[in-house]
C-alpha cells in the first residue's frame, strides 16, 4: 500500500466526481446517495430492469446491494452487472445478511457467478458465510466476532479473485497478497444502521475515481472508520445516535488527504 497515493484520492474523487451507479435497499438508499455526494461523487439510483444497462453506461462503478433484495430487483442486477463488466467499470458487492437465509445465499451466489465483482465490502458473517462458512447473522448485524479476519478476507479475495474488505472493529482489506487493517472507528458505528451500506458506497465513490482498486477500498473504508472516530469526540456532551449520525456526514464531507493522513491508523502486513 501506498499511503500517499491512498491519501491523494481524496482530492482526486472531488476533482473527478464519478457518477456511481446504486442497486440497493430500501433501507439505507437515501443515506447511500448523501455519503456519495458527501465524499465528492455523484450518486444514481436506477434499479428498473428496464433502464438500468443504459445507465450503466454514464455511470463509473456500479454499487450492488443485497439489503431488501426481491427477484425483479435481483434480475436488474445481473443486466446491470454484466453491462458493467462489458464496459469495464468496477462492480462493488454488498452482501448484507447472506448468511441469515437460504434465499440471500443463493442469489449471492448466482451474482458471483455470472458478474465478475471487482471488490466486495461485508462484515465478517457475511464474508464467512460467502466463502462456505456457518456465517451466522442476525438479521444483517455479524453475530459471532471469533473469526480471524485477516485470514478470512484474504481466502475470500483469492476465492473470488478480487479486493475484499471486511469491516469491524478493526477493518481489513485484502486483495489476496497484500493486508491492510485499519483500527480506527467507534462502537457508536454500530448503532445506526446503514454505517456498512455507506461504507461500501465510500468504496464505489474511489474506485469510480482509480483503477487501483485496493487503494480505493483502503480509501473508503478508512473514511468510514475515520469519519467515526472524529465524529463522537466531537460530539457535544449529551449528545445521542441521532447527532452523531449528523455529525458523521460533517465528517465525511470535510475528510481531506491531511486529516486522513495525520489520523489514519493502518497497520501493513
Ligand atoms: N466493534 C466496533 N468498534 C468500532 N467500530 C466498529 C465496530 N464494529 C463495526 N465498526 C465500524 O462500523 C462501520 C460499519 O461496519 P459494520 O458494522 O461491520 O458493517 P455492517 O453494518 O455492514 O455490519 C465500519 O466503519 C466499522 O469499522
Ligand atoms: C436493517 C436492514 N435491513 C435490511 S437492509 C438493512 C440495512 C443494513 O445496513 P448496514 O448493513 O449498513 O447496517
Ligand atoms: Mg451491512
Amino acid at each position: 500500500m501506498n499511503k500517499k497515493v491512498v491519501g491523494e484520492l481524496f482530492s482526486l474523487v472531488r476533482c473527478r466526481n464519478p457518477l456511481v451507479h446504486h442497486i440497493t435497499n430500501t433501507v439505507t438508499i437515501n443515506d447511500c446517495a448523501n455519503v456519495t455526494l458527501a465524499i465528492g461523487a455523484s450518486p444514481v439510483m436506477a434499479t428498473s430492469v428496464e433502464e438500468v444497462e443504459e445507465m450503466v453506461q454514464l455511470a463509473n462503478a456500479l454499487v450492488l446491494n443485497i439489503g431488501t433484495i426481491q427477484a425483479e430487483t435481483f434480475s436488474a442486477m445481473i443486466l446491470a452487472g454484466k453491462a458493467a463488466n462489458e464496459k469495464g467499470i468496477p462492480v462493488i458487492f454488498d452482501p448484507v445478511g447472506v448468511g441469515a437465509t437460504s434465499y440471500r445465499k443463493k442469489i449471492a451466489g448466482e451474482l458471483l457467478e455470472k458478474v465478475r465483482v471487482t471488490i466486495i465490502r461485508g462484515n465478517a458473517s457475511e464474508i464467512d458465510s460467502l466463502v462456505g462458512g456457518k456465517g451466522k447473522t442476525r438479521g444483517v448485524d455479524a453475530e459471532d466476532k471469533s473469526f480471524d479476519v485477516t485470514q478470512l478476507a484474504t481466502k475470500a479475495a483469492n476465492l473470488f479473485s478480487c479486493v475484499v474488505v471486511v469491516s469491524g472493529k478493526v477493518d481489513v482489506v485484502s486483495n489476496g497478497k497484500e493486508i491492510v487493517q485499519i483500527e480506527n472507528g467507534d462502537t457508536w458505528l454500530t448503532k445506526v444502521t446503514g454505517t456498512g451500506c455507506m461504507t461500501t458506497s465510500l468504496i464505489g465513490s474511489f474506485a469510480g475515481t482509480t483503477d487501483d482498486y485496493f487503494s480505493a477500498s483502503i480509501a473508503g473504508m478508512s473514511a468510514m472508520s475515520l469519519a467515526g472516530e472524529r465524529a463522537k469526540k466531537n460530539l457535544s456532551e449529551g449528545a445521542g445516535i441521532g447527532q452523531f449520525k449528523v455529525k458523521l456526514m460533517d465528517e465525511i464531507f470535510h475528510l481531506d488527504e491531511y486529516i486522513w493522513g495525520k489520523e489514519v491508523s493502518i497497520v501493513e502486513s
